[in-house]
């Protein structure tokens, strides 16, 4: 049974959906805009599996002020050209360039992985400014698998929080000016909370 188990987990096909037609942009102030395509990824559950073994993930430490301090969240980088850590993301990222690469003007090139160990793991506020997101439009695709959080979006200026949940095998895209414009976040949760992957697709020059 476990042997059976564990051959299908391995073996078991995981591909993106659709995108064109299905895939709901909200525009947002500003110029930037906010594309959400629940259930992308089918076989999210083998991919899930597949990942949490493959992805060297690491813990980080950052200097904040005067003090180092844990970064809430395991982080793993592949840069242009690194082999991804799993079929199924060449396959995303492909399915994200023929139906972005247009309006991008430019492929995919780099996926950063973040590991959500629980509810206390986190990102903070913040634009992927270091780079060309900080002067440029740009997209940043993201997607999640494992346990749904909420990823929060405010204008720079002040204004209204969005919040939207991400589920496992769904795809959210930031665009437009959104990295400049706006701010991210995944808050923290006081609710029971599993793990949580987000897979960040990203052009070169954008983090
Ligand atoms: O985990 C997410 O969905 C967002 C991660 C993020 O904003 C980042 O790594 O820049
Ligand atoms: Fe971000």
């Amino acid at each position: 049974m476990t042997f059976q188990a564990s051959l299908l987990a391995c073996g078991k096909e995981v591909r993106p959906g659709p995108l064109g037609g299905v895939v709901q942009r909200t525009p947002l102030a500003a110029g930037a805009w906010l594309d959400l395509r629940p259930g992308w990824l089918l076989g999210a559950d083998a991919l899930f599996d597949r990942l949490r073994h493959a992805v060297p993930w690491r813990a980080e430490r950052r200097q904040m002020y005067d003090r180092v301090v844990a970064v809430p969240r395991l982080l793993a980088f592949y840069g242009e050209g690194a082999a991804l850590p799993d079929p199924a993301l060449d396959a995303a990222r492909a399915a994200l360039d023929s139906h972005y690469g247009a309006e991008l003007g430019e492929p995919f090139a780099t996926a950063g992985l973040c590991w959500y160990r629980d509810g206390r793991d986190s990102v903070a506020w913040h634009g992927d400014t270091v780079g060309r997101g900080a002067t440029a439009d740009t997209i940043v695709a993201i997607v999640s698998l494992g346990a749904p959080r909420t990823l929060a979006l405010r204008p720079r200026g002040g204004g209204r929080t969005l919040r939207f949940d991400v589920g496992h095998g769904d795809l959210l895209v930031m665009g437009g000016s959104c990295q400049r414009a706006w701010e991210h976040a995944v808050p923290k949760t006081t609710r029971p909370c599993g793990p949580r992957i987000s897979v960040q697709f990203r052009p070169r020059g954008v983090r």
